[in-house]
């Protein structure tokens, strides 16, 4: 019956052509609760979907005559190769898509040579997906693997958090910045949504007072015992809380992931952090800022180089990863097209999601006249405005 399931799924999924055929289909394998936490922003959504648009407003500016019948998209991260310059963002919770969860999603990232950011909220412990995100079948040597991070106002349970980290063997950490409070989704609100009791926190102890669910979010990051409470910690600054992490992260990388202007990628650098990722998690925490794509041309030009940016937030196409690194970002970071794959069909849908983003970037690169991802430039986008389209960037 297990096997009938599976080969049903696969001929599901040879069906399903693009992103947008995924996220279809995977609006009815959720309940309200989950799909609406998924796939919602913050407010009303403006930047949820500017993030998506802004793709719609560069044009690609193609090459001919230049034997495109041999191509590599490869690239590296840390030292590990990379099948495309593709990572799968941290999303908190990937149980409420699928029973398999985070160890599924790992497992098809391993196998196609790509790299997890693991949340903090997880629904699986960071050692079990760590194990899943390095071991694979078709990749050789070891996988990169990142754990996101937010900081508790009880530091000890960050604390904890890292050494386990740094145990398991994890690589590097992504502190989100733009969440010293969560933003207003009123779907959560509305659902009141919540971890339903048969899934459980992966990474802390059923005493830790850390859980999520309620009437928002923000609300729930909270202690059972209201005598320690433990929530995010709203006090964070650049100068006295990046070098407490540096103490405490060992040997761990420190990326910082939120990065929307010039002037906070400034401060990246001057603080040491080993990588920046633009992002504005996905419009879902202060509606109204830029989409990442826009943001991501000042960031990298204050860069310069000095360390990887990467970015997030609508990538719904192969077309898409073109333009963010035509751009300037060296790795693009993919989170709701995985979460579709993940409700669809488990490890194999998760799988569906990145061959389809690796066979369109493929694609586009050729037709573009690119055989290597170093060739990509800004020279070969141009950005469409009411009057028309700039040809220079
Ligand atoms: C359901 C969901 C849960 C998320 N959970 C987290 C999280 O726990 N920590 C975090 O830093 N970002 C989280 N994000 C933001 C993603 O890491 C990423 O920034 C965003 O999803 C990228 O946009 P995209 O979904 O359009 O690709 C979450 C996003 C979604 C959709
Ligand atoms: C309580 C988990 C918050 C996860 C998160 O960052 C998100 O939903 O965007």
């Amino acid at each position: 019956m297990a096997s009938r399931g599976r080969d049903e799924d696969k001929k599901r999924l040879s069906e399903i052509l693009s992103i947008q055929d995924l996220r279809s289909v995977s609006h009815s394998k959720m309940d309200q609760m989950a799909r609406e936490y998924y796939d919602g922003g913050a407010g009303d959504g403006v930047t949820l979907k500017d993030n998506e648009a802004a793709y719609d407003r560069f044009i690609i500016r193609p090459r001919y005559l230049r034997d495109v019948s041999q191509c590599d998209p490869s690239t590296s991260l840390l030292d590990h190769p990379l099948t495309m310059p593709l990572g799968i963002a941290a999303a908190a919770m990937m149980k409420l898509a699928h029973p398999d969860g985070e160890s599924a999603v790992a497992r098809a990232a391993a196998d196609f040579g790509s790299v997890v950011c693991l949340s903090t909220f997880s629904t699986t412990s960071l050692e079990d997906v760590h194990k899943a995100a390095t071991t694979t079948t078709s990749m050789s040597g070891k996988r990169p693997c990142f754990l996101q991070l937010y900081i508790f106002q009880n530091r000890e349970t960050t604390i904890k958090m890292l050494n386990r980290a740094m145990k398991a063997g994890y690589d590097a950490i992504a502190l989100t910045i733009d969440s010293p409070y969560i933003g207003r989704r009123y779907n959560e609100v509305r659902n009141h949504f919540k971890l339903p009791s048969h899934l459980k926190l992966g990474n802390f102890e059923e005493n830790s007072g850390v859980k999520v669910g309620g009437e928002n979010l923000m609300e729930d990051i909270e202690s059972k015992s209201r005598k320690q409470p433990d929530r995010y910690d709203p006090s964070l600054e650049w100068d006295k809380d990046i070098q407490w992490l540096r103490s405490v992260c060992g040997n761990m990388q420190i990326w910082l992931k939120g990065i929307l202007t010039a002037e906070d990628a400034e401060l990246a650098l001057h603080h040491g952090v080993d990588g920046i990722i633009v992002s504005n998690h996905g419009g879902r925490q202060l509606d109204h800022v830029p989409s990442t794509l826009e943001a991501l041309p000042e960031v990298v030009d204050v860069i310069r180089g000095r360390i990887p940016v990467h970015v997030d937030g609508g990538i719904r196409r192969g077309s898409d990863v073109f333009k963010a690194i035509c751009l300037g970002a060296d790795l693009c970071w993919v989170g709701r097209p995985i979460l579709w794959g993940l409700a669809v069909a488990g490890q194999d849908g998760v799988r569906r999601a990145l061959d389809i983003l690796l066979e369109e970037f493929e694609l586009t690169m050729k037709l573009a006249g690119c055989t290597h991802v170093k060739q990509l430039s800004r020279r070969m986008l141009a950005k469409r405005d009411a009057m028309g389209y700039q040809s220079r960037l």
